[in-house]
């Protein structure tokens, strides 16, 4: 067992090959993680309880957003900024995605994953910008700890990428893909309306034409020692919105007023975050989520697929001067392109929310 965790250091930061989480725990042998997973806890975070009655994650009818009545539309749009200001996540339903395009994918994210280990390192790449990204753990060459999870990558807008493997994949994506750029859309034009600008406020600034659409799909397999291990590690996202689906195995953890609370995972339901760039843009207004994905399971996989809705690299993603004034209003963000915002998350060696906190003034 120790070559086996040696090689995973070692091979992930001097070349693009690795041994994947789903490879190490198909093993036979493992009974325990290899102590590189072992990730070193604050008592502070180990609280974790699941939604009060009186104060459940928002739930948000998208039907209501782009085709109720006046007033089922406003009063939508009022309650997507409470749940933008107060949450940062809330379930999004009756949306545009059908069940049936969720599941395809869903199925092809797996088709993925089983792909031979050879197969998928094919697409195994080191730079934040490559539009295809097989990897594993967090952020590879600045974690001092591996993290319990293989995770493929692609920029799918504004040019599509997909692997060419397995058969399916790239249909499924584009059509997946597609739907959710038009949710994300229509949710940032009720937003802008939350925020008092206009409706293609957020479209137009952060030049969502040419914006940037990412998924992140990852693979959290059957862990011995869940307890020890970590998925991911409490963060926020970059990007305005991200809108993952999980398969039914939970794990999403969310910092709310300061506990962390469960977030249920329903299969084919569309959870959406607050990412940092609505933050930055917002002037603070809505605060991005902060996350973590825990392992949960020593039998189940756990799989999520997460879709960023993001500016354009090119826009430089500063407080909407609509939303500042003379009067206590004042930017307390530094303006940053989306790009640069990228490559500095991609070399911050601390999680948390401390890429954002670089722009914050
Ligand atoms: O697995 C999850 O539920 C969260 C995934 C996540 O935070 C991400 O991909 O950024
Ligand atoms: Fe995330």
């Amino acid at each position: 067992m120790a070559s086996t965790t040696s090689n995973i250091s070692e091979q992930s930061k001097n070349s693009t090959s690795f041994t994947s989480v789903k490879a190490l725990s198909e093993s036979p042998e493992l009974t325990s993680i290899p102590p590189s997973f072992t990730f070193t806890r604050n008592p502070n975070d180990e609280i974790v309880t699941d939604p009060e009655d009186d104060d459940p994650i928002p739930i948000i009818d998208y039907s209501l957003l782009v085709s109720g009545t006046p007033e089922q539309r406003a009063k939508t749009i009022h309650n997507l900024g409470k749940a933008c200001e107060q949450w940062g996540i809330f379930m999004l339903i009756n949306h545009s995605v059908s069940k049936s395009v969720m599941e395809k994918m869903a199925d092809q994210i797996f088709a993925f994953f089983n792909l031979t280990e050879d197969e998928k390192q094919e697409f195994a790449g080191k730079d934040v910008m490559e539009p295809i990204r097989y990897g594993t753990s967090f952020n590879v060459s600045m974690d001092k700890v591996l993290f319990w999870r293989d995770y493929l990558k692609i920029v799918v807008h504004p040019e599509f990428h997909s692997p060419d493997k397995p058969i399916g994949f790239r249909d499924a994506t584009a059509d997946y893909c597609e739907r959710t750029w038009k949710v994300g859309r229509e949710l940032l034009k009720g937003i802008s309306e939350n925020l008092g600008l206009e409706a293609n406020y957020i479209d137009r600034t952060m030049d969502l034409e040419s914006g940037l659409q990412m998924i992140a799909a990852n693979l959290y397999p059957p862990c011995p020692q869940p307890e020890l291990a970590m998925g991911i590690p409490p963060h926020s996202d970059h990007g305005l919105l991200n809108l993952l689906m999980q398969n039914g195995v939970s794990g999403l953890q969310v910092l709310h007023n300061g506990k962390w609370i469960n977030v249920s995972s329903t299969p084919n339901c569309l959870l959406v975050l607050v990412s940092d760039h609505l933050e930055v843009m917002s002037n603070g207004k809505y605060k991005s989520v902060l996350h973590r994905a825990v392992v949960v399971s020593n039998k189940a996989t756990r799989m999520s697929l997460a879709i960023v809705i993001a500016p354009s690299l090119d826009t430089v993603v500063e407080p909407a001067k609509e939303l500042l004034d003379n009067e206590g209003n004042s930017a307390a963000y530094v303006g940053m392109k989306h790009k640069d915002y990228m490559q500095l998350q991609r070399s911050n060696k601390h999680y948390g929310k401390s890429v954002l906190d670089k722009v914050k003034i």
